[in-house]
């Protein structure tokens, strides 16, 4: 994938404080993420001016709903300008296919799908119902994400290794649940280095804490550059 390699999670209350980072980086550095605090603060605007800043916007609201209610959402989406966004593999075959068939074919935005959450453990997806391993039904829902004609999908980087050997390359590979050497986990659960992520077939990493809650977010940023640009 041409581009920076990381999209920081612009995980904020408020754009006030989003607009802190982003005027310390730059297009050439990282892409940014949009996900649901941000987007609930801030709205589609906010969204629009990172877009007219010259970022490529990952915006992560992984939409889960009936097909027509998705499709519609992502219409909206991509006339944002946006250049990545998020449904749910559990949305299902004809949820998925109708997220494609709104946006026609594949190019921008990126259409990727959330497969099982970086957070989850195995005992949990067993408590809602999901059965089999973890890398089992993340395999799964790659598959039909793939069948769909999504771009990719997320994952964990524990899972990158098996998912790039099984979907090759061009499938692209989006994976949070990222942390360099000494960074605490947090809510994330299945959790490797940037350097590890990389090296295991990642193509986008997204990094939101590590980078935002350093009381030098750009210095945060450019340790995970120089880091994975060793690493592959
Ligand atoms: O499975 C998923 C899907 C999305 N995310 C999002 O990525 C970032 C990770 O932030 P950190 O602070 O680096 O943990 C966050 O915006 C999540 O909503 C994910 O973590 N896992």
């Amino acid at each position: 994938m041409e581009g920076p390699p990381i999209a920081v999670a612009l995980d904020y209350p408020s754009s006030r404080e989003a607009l802190a980072l982003v005027d310390r980086v730059t297009p050439e550095h990282c892409r940014l993420k949009v996900g649901l605090e941000l987007f609930s603060a801030a709205g589609p605007g906010f969204v629009e001016s990172l877009v007219r800043r010259g970022f490529d916007v990952f915006l992560d609201l992984k939409f889960h709903d009936i097909p027509n209610t998705v499709a519609a959402a992502c219409r909206r989406a991509a006339d944002l300008g946006v250049w990545m966004l998020t449904v749910h593999c559990l949305g299902g075959r004809a949820m998925l296919k109708a997220a494609r068939d709104a946006l026609g074919p594949a190019g921008r935005p990126l259409l990727v799908g959330v497969t099982v959450l970086t957070s989850h453990t195995a005992a949990e997806i067993a408590e809602i119902g999901l059965a089999g391993d973890i890398e089992g039904r993340v395999a799964a829902l790659a598959g039909l994400a793939k069948e769909c004609g999504l771009d990719g999908v997320v994952c964990a980087p524990t899972e990158a290794h098996t998912m790039r050997s099984r979907f090759g390359a061009g499938f692209l590979l989006v994976t949070p649940g990222v942390r360099p050497g000494g960074s605490p986990v947090g809510d994330q659960r299945r959790v490797l280095t940037p350097a590890e992520a990389i090296a295991g077939g990642a193509d986008m990493l997204v990094v939101g804490r590590p980078i935002t809650s350093s009381p030098n977010p750009r210095a945060a940023l450019d340790a995970i550059l120089r880091e994975i640009a060793t690493a592959g």
